[in-house]
């Protein structure tokens, strides 16, 4: 091709859903050994570092949420939930909620404690960010366990809002003790 002529640009769009989907896993890399021996880390960096891959992840999301009837809040979970839920929020039109570590939230807080593949953890989110009632979709990037986000539900409850769907881009397959109903997932690996 001549430099002055442009590639086509792919959008998402123009895909159907298989290779959306085979768009995105190309997209996740596997880490043998991190953080710690035996663990196999499935890394996110280069799909965030491809902007059709990451919208298309968003547009799945939001095609989705979009059958469940209405949605009040997007909630994510730090970290990496901050990467996908702001941008979903802002695609929905509704707010966005972080749920964070202990520890770094100011004010009145509601605290929950989980454990995780690597480690144990305590989550927590300010006490007026979920109004009784409020309709509520947590998003986060992979389950494991499935400990993160059975806490992030307990979270939600305790606060009396209701949990429509838990979104994440990757279910990681041989390890799934979770108790958590309502996951929607773009990938199991
Ligand atoms: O299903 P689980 O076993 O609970 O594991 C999944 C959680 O683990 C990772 O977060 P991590 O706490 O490692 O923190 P990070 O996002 O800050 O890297 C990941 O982003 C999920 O939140
Ligand atoms: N195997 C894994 N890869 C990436 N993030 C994780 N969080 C918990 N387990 C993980």
């Amino acid at each position: 091709m001549a430099v002055h002529e442009r590639a086509t640009p792919v959008r998402s769009e123009m895909i159907d859903r298989d290779s959306k989907l085979r768009l995105i896993s190309r997209r996740i890399r596997d880490v043998l050994d991190f953080p710690k021996q035996g663990i196999l880390y499935k890394d996110i960096c280069p799909l965030l570092a491809d902007p059709v891959a990451f919208s298309t992840v968003i547009d799945l999301f939001a095609e989705h949420v979009k059958t469940l009837g209405s949605v009040d809040l997007v909630m994510g979970l730090e970290a990496r939930g901050f990467l996908f839920g702001p941008v979903l929020a802002q695609r929905l039109g509704v707010g966005f909620v972080p749920v964070r570590k202990k520890g770094k939230l100011p004010g009145a807080t509601v605290l929950a404690s989980y454990s995780l593949e690597y480690g144990k953890d305590e989550m927590e989110i300010q006490a007026d960010a979920i109004q009784p009632g409020q309709r509520v979709v947590i998003v986060d990037d992979i389950i494991a366990t499935g400990g993160t986000l059975e806490a992030a539900c307990k979270l939600v409850k305790q606060m009396q809002g209701e949990v429509i769907q838990c979104l994440v881009v990757i279910l990681l397959s041989g390890l799934q003790t979770c108790q958590i109903d309502k996951v929607f997932h773009l990938l199991e690996l």
